[in-house]
């Protein structure tokens, strides 16, 4: 499994160059800009195939668009950086300008996005707004191994916590996650995560979610979790 998972990679790298081991270097990288601007810059969607996507991601990648055709199901884009409604909720919410954080800030990325392609984490994400579900196809990659030839749980409870609030289409925080680890997950390999949104009472949203194998035959995870909308005439920090 990881011979075949770096053989894909290294003809990733050969393709551009990297040397093995140099260092990393971020492709979209901006000149530090003002983060907290209201400008609209949208960079490149990422939640679409690469050349490190394996054969099933690729697979289950072009079912899933089959099913967005009727307008059941949409693909949720994602980027590194976002400056939508969304995230000015959050800034309002979060950033103090007495503290002068802004040009460190400028750089800061989606962590599930800072890694070259097929290192990290690759994965898009569908949503049925109707059932109030998601679909999350994910594939860890070499960079995400804990325990050799496997995903680190942690890892996999980053890709739960996305999956979870990618449920939830507003700006919410994480407020509890509850994971049972019932199978390791091979590295490289692709899973599927199933989300659900349970129960919303008030400003509480209570989902839960599983992740399984392609085939579905092995259960690797089940979770749960509760996210809080945000509420603007507060502050966290
Ligand atoms: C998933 C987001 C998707 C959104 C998409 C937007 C686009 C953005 C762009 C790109 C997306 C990238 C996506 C990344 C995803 C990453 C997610 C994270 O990693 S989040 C960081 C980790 N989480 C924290 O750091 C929270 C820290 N905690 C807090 O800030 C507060 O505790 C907070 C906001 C959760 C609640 O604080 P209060 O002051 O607003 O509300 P109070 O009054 O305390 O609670 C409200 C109700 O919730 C219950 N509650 C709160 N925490 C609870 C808990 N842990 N367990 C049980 N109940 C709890 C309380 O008992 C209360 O319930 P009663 O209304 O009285 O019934």
């Amino acid at each position: 499994m990881l011979r075949s998972c770096t053989a894909g990679l290294r003809s990733i790298w050969a393709l551009r160059g990297r040397r093995e081991g140099a260092p990393r270097l971020s492709t979209d990288l901006q000149p530090a800009r003002r983060l907290f601007s209201t400008e609209k810059v949208i960079h490149k969607d990422w939640a679409l195939p690469n050349p490190s996507w394996s054969k099933d991601l690729k697979l289950l990648f072009d079912q899933f668009m089959k099913k967005c055709e009727d307008g059941s199901w949409e693909r949720l884009p994602s980027y590194k950086r976002r400056s939508t409604q969304e995230s000015e909720d959050f800034t309002t919410y979060f950033l103090d300008p007495k503290l002068g954080e802004e040009e460190r800030l400028s750089q800061a990325q989606l962590f599930t996005r800072g890694f070259e392609d097929g290192l990290g984490f690759e994965y898009v994400i569908f949503k049925n707004n109707d059932e109030k579900r998601t679909v999350c196809l994910f594939q860890g990659g070499p960079y995400l191994q804990g325990v050799p030839g496997l995903l680190h749980g942690g890892a996999m409870a980053t890709m739960i916590d996305i999956a979870l609030g990618s449920c939830t289409g507003g700006a919410v925080m994480t407020a509890n996650l509850n994971i049972n680890f019932k199978r390791p997950v091979p590295l490289c390999s692709v899973v599927v995560i199933n989300s659900q949104l349970d129960k919303l009472e008030g400003r509480k949203l209570f989902l839960s979610c599983n992740v399984r194998s392609v085939d579905e035959k092995t259960l690797y995870s089940e979770a749960t979790g509760l996210f809080i909308k945000v509420d603007p005439e507060k502050r966290s920090t």
